[in-house]
């Protein structure tokens, strides 16, 4: 089967976008790890699929799936890539768009600098589902979330915010994101069994009261250039933290996003870059 694709990226975390507006592809998870890989395939962290609109009120469905082949909750890169491939194709004029993901309605802002805000919903304060704690703590009733003590499968012990932007989060704070152990201690931590369906691992640096630095090690894909929910995530932790004002910039290795949020039951906004790379055909295995 021959397919049309359009390569982006938001802040280094990069995408295949497929149109299936007028007919769905129906790729199997083999067809999207397939595009994912960048040796055998076109190469990206994240597929995402444009879909018409669900239902009234709302203009377009997208669905995302991870470079493992996973379909996932929410991409943030994602959102602000997506809102940009149905503007430059001509499927909206609307500069506000409404896009149904697998459990939320993003609204997206096209700004005059062509970046791009996504008002990401409020973020969901969760306790990970463990099956031990070695301080023996009730983790549904210790009330410090945002210093859990996740227990490792060598014996140490570290702090982890957990929270979810739709998608799963675990931030650690680190003194230098540079220097910090993201190959080692991500997949450790992503296949952690305190979290059932695998997390996003985030290692933060407060830098000072509006800006960090973070690199995530991405559940499913790796550590990624970026990642728009691991920098909501990160932020809201910070904050919660006491660590952070509400408005935020987050240095990640591919750009820079401008995270803000008020506080419980607020939404998070996020303002960021999306650019089109390029665009191809490509023959995919069955
Ligand atoms: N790159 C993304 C997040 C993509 C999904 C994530 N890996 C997951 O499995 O939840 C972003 O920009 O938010």
């Amino acid at each position: 089967m021959r397919i049309r694709f359009t390569k982006m990226q938001g802040a280094g975390n990069d995408f295949v976008v497929l149109d299936e507006t007028r007919a769905p592809l129906n790729l199997t998870t083999a067809q999207y790890r397939w595009l994912a890989d960048r040796h055998f395939g076109v190469g990206a962290d994240q597929i995402l699929s444009v879909r018409p609109s669900p239902a009234p009120g709302i203009d377009f469905e997208y669905v995302i799936h991870n470079a493992d082949g996973g379909e996932v909750e929410h991409c943030g890169n994602g959102a602000r890539c997506f809102v940009r491939f149905v503007r430059e194709r001509g499927l909206t004029d609307k500069s506000t768009v409404r896009v149904r993901t697998v459990n939320q309605v993003l609204e997206l802002r096209m700004l005059p600098d062509g970046r791009v805000t996504v008002d990401m919903g409020a973020p969901v304060f969760e306790l990970p589902q463990v099956p031990f704690d070695p301080r023996g703590l009730d983790p549904q009733a210790h009330g410090d979330w945002a210093r859990w003590p996740l227990p490792l499968p060598d014996g140490r012990q570290v702090p982890a915010a957990v929270l979810s932007m739709g998608n799963p989060h675990a931030v650690l704070e680190v003194d230098d994101a540079e220097r910090a152990p993201v190959a080692q201690l991500g997949p450790l931590v992503e296949a952690h069994p305190a979290f059932p369906r695998r997390v996003n691992v985030g290692f933060m640096q407060v830098r000072s009261r509006d800006a960090i630095t973070l690199r995530v090690w991405e559940r499913g894909a790796g550590e990624t250039l970026a990642c728009g929910t691991g920098a909501c995530a990160a932020v809201v932790a910070g904050i919660r933290l006491g660590r952070l004002d509400s408005r935020v910039e987050v240095q990640t290795r591919g750009g820079v996003l401008t995270i803000e949020w008020r506080g419980i039951g607020s939404p998070v906004l996020m303002t960021g870059p999306a650019a089109t790379v390029f665009e191809g055909e490509v023959e995919i295995p069955l």
